[in-house]
């Protein structure tokens, strides 16, 4: 287990503010180094705050592009689109000036559209800067879903594919998904849990069992440093 720090905080407010300055941190570093830096974030209902944080830092954001951990294979017109939450509460403030790269298009499925968002996906400055991980209270991280088709491959150290689709009978819709090394990769990367129903989930994903049961493990067992941003 590689936890390097448990950052712990009494409200959403202050972990956002100080996950901002993580990330921040983060990409300032990589675009002093190499001009440009790439972040990608989680979706699902948990980020709306820390986005928002994010937006208002003073950081070089027209050498920054922002994709996403993960996407559930829906238009950006539905609630459900983690790219839809981005574009609301992320790129805007300072951050409207970051480039988007989402994981989904028009294609009926993510096994057509996979191509192309590949291909878009290639102009993104690798490794990243930073991932912003969250955790569903089934203990599942980015579209690293138990009983995932495609869960073995997703969450192999060795993976080759860098993105992946995943079907999974607790998904919702279909899925698309960065793999566990591109994850593993980034310079910082943290994971961001909110809400006293989910610290049982990280105790017991913190605990023994197989990662294919919660596939956090997969990441929190990692021989890389994660950094955990919890508020109840
Ligand atoms: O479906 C998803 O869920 C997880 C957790 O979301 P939350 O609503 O419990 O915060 C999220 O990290 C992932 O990106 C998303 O696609």
């Amino acid at each position: 287990m590689s936890v390097a720090g448990f950052h712990e905080f009494g409200d959403g407010a202050a972990l956002a503010a100080a996950l901002a300055d993580y990330v921040g941190a983060a990409l300032a570093a990589r675009v002093a180094r190499d001009g440009m830096a790439s972040l990608a974030v989680s979706g699902g209902r948990t980020p709306t705050r820390f986005f928002e944080a994010l937006s208002t830092r003073d950081l070089p954001w027209s050498k920054i592009a922002v994709t996403l951990v993960d996407e559930r294979w829906v238009r950006e017109s539905s609630d459900r689109s983690n790219a839809r939450l981005v574009r609301q509460h992320l790129l805007i403030n300072r951050a409207a000036d970051a480039r988007f790269v989402p994981l989904a298009n028009d294609a009926p499925t993510p096994e057509d559209g996979l191509f192309a968002v590949n291909e878009a996906l290639e102009d993104l400055a690798w490794p990243l800067a930073a991932a912003v991980l969250g955790m569903g209270d089934d203990g599942h991280t980015a579209s690293f879903f138990p009983n995932g088709d495609h869960l073995e491959e997703a969450i192999d150290p060795q993976a080759t594919l860098g993105l992946i689709p995943m079907r999974a009978p607790n998904a919702g819709e279909p899925r698309i998904t960065l793999t566990l090394p591109v994850l593993l990769g980034a310079d910082a990367l943290a994971l961001h849990i909110e809400g006293a129903a989910k610290r049982p989930v990280l105790d017991k994903a913190l605990g023994e069992g197989p990662a294919s049961e919660m596939p956090i493990r997969a990441v929190l067992r990692a021989d890389r440093p994660l950094d955990i941003f919890w508020a109840p």
